[in-house]
């Protein structure tokens, strides 16, 4: 089949679908009438969408934690212990990193040295190799809603089972899954696969059960340019909208200057919502995601609360709809149950104190907003030509182009031209734009911001500037001053 940006049709898709089920054991129980029963058994409070919508709809920020384990029984007891000491709003659940890379016969093995060890031997929750029921076991016993987070290029087989097994949202995305975490995978290949996940969101919102999904804001989650990571998610939204998914949560990575960090968020907002519209699919749900931090941390777990309070008021002052929690525990590795329900009774302390409060509207933030909206119809502007107005096409044209480029990204199929460093106030700014396709004010805006801090600092604009702010994290500062 070619690549476009075409609903897929149902012979297409059932001929697909019967690879897919049968490319692993757990696969032959999932029956898409059955699993529709089942998830319109599931109470409404459990329902991801609605409960996001609900406190949008209130400008509530709900939280979120990170969380999954390689045995069934001791990932519900890390979930139960989640809503039940950390208060979380929203449940996840963790796929290691073997199913994402459809290593089966690795997570089994790592499976069955949990049980011998008595410890976690996998660094997330394997899905696939559990199979639908015991997956239905550990979403009905939990209160809240449910979603998957992974990092997974081919997401097929997962998403079969992970919405048969009673989870009600589903992360990720052709390029957020692809480009900052693999180095080989064929960008038309992972679009392809993900148009099948989205199709299949389709046909369960055609059958009356509605999923959320959420591509996978922060992409790298180092120095990326709000412009760059909105026009991904807003790629990624038009996407899974022409394949049927009507409920999208779209998502940012905290870059660290509340400013920004609060204009990007009321931009993707805008941005998401504004090309819906205008490419005619007027009955999605948009609502957003906020990051925290997602640079290094530091070991020292009050310092990791002050990083963890620092993203939860920038979250709660960007009214973001959700919050994704970091914990103390971020910089050594896997967090204990206890260490993950700190972070979200910290996350949900400053939230609540904060809820009153919104740095949405004030004129700095609405100048910040005007130029990522600027810069992101400029990169998806392009998009749209290059691939003569199919956006599929135009992404990887885009991708081949350098017109969209992640900085830092692992991927062969991503130029890697673009640099950004912090401007004099911490702000992410582009020090070469490479091939992104910005007007002559745009980059003479970035030009002028980074010799600002070239003025304060005493020394050129340059590439030091980039490695110093990677490196600035680690000391505990953001700009990477000389
Ligand atoms: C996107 C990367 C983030 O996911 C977090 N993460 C990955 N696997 C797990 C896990 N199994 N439990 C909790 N947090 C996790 C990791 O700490 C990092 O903050």
């Amino acid at each position: 089949m070619e690549l476009r940006n075409k609903r897929i049709d149902n012979d297409t898709f059932y001929k697909e679908r019967k690879e897919v089920l049968a490319s692993w054991p757990t696969g032959k129980d999932v029956n898409f009438e059955e699993a529709v029963e089942f998830q319109k058994s599931i109470p409404e409070e459990k329902i991801f969408g609605r409960k996001l919508a609900q406190a949008d709809a209130e400008g509530r920020t709900l939280i979120q934690p990170r969380a999954g384990v390689a045995l069934y029984t001791e990932h519900i007891k890390l979930l139960q212990f989640l809503e039940e000491e950390g208060g979380a709003d929203l449940l996840p659940s963790t796929v290691d990193s073997y199913t994402r890379l459809n290593r089966y016969h690795e997570a089994e093995n790592g499976i069955i040295k949990s049980k011998e060890s008595g410890r976690s031997m996998l660094n997330g929750f394997p899905i696939v190799n559990y199979g639908t029921k015991i997956c239905r076991t550990v979403t009905s016993a939990l209160k809240n809603p449910v979603q998957v987070r992974h990092g997974t290029p081919d997401a097929r087989l997962l998403t079969e089972i992970s919405i048969a097994g009673g989870f009600t949202s589903y992360e990720g995305g052709g390029i957020s899954y692809n480009i900052p975490y693999s180095k080989n995978f064929s960008l038309e290949k992972t679009i392809m696969y993900w148009q099948y996940t989205d199709r299949l969101v389709g046909m369960y919102e055609e059958a009356g059960v509605s999923i959320n999904r959420e591509p996978f804001g922060p992409l790298t989650g180092t120095l990326i340019p709000p412009c760059i990571s909105n026009a991904v998610a807003v790629i990624e939204t038009l996407l899974a909208a022409e394949q049927g998914v009507k409920d999208i949560t779209v998502g940012y990575g905290q870059c660290g200057n509340i400013i920004q960090d609060v204009a990007a968020i009321r931009s993707l907002r805008e941005l998401t919502n504004s090309y819906l519209k205008q490419y005619g699919y007027d009955d999605v749900r948009i609502t957003t995601v906020f990051h925290q931090w997602m640079g290094g941390f530091p070991q020292d777990e009050a310092k990791a609360f002050g990083v963890i309070s620092w993203g939860s008021a920038t979250a709660a002052l960007a009214k973001a709809t959700k919050v994704i929690v970091k914990t103390p525990h971020e910089a050594m590795g896997v967090p204990t149950k206890e260490a993950n329900a700190a972070g979200l009774r910290a996350t949900k302390q400053v939230i609540s104190m904060l809820r009153d409060q919104s740095l949405i509207d004030i004129p700095v933030v609405e100048q910040e907003s005007d130029v990522i909206v600027r810069e992101t119809k400029c990169i998806l502007d392009k998009v749209f030509e290059l691939g003569k107005g199919d956006l599929a096409l135009g992404t990887v044209a885009a991708f081949e182009a350098g017109v969209l480029d992640i900085p830092f990204a692992p991927s062969r199929y991503n130029a890697g031209k673009v640099l950004p460093a912090r401007d004099d106030n911490g702000a992410v700014r582009i020090l070469d734009t490479g091939n992104l396709p910005f007007t002559e004010d745009l980059k003479a805006f970035h030009r002028e911001r980074l010799e600002e801090r070239s003025r304060f600092e005493n020394r050129p604009v340059s590439f030091q500037m980039v490695i110093d702010d990677v490196y600035a994290i680690g000391k505990g500062f953001l700009v990477g001053r000389p």
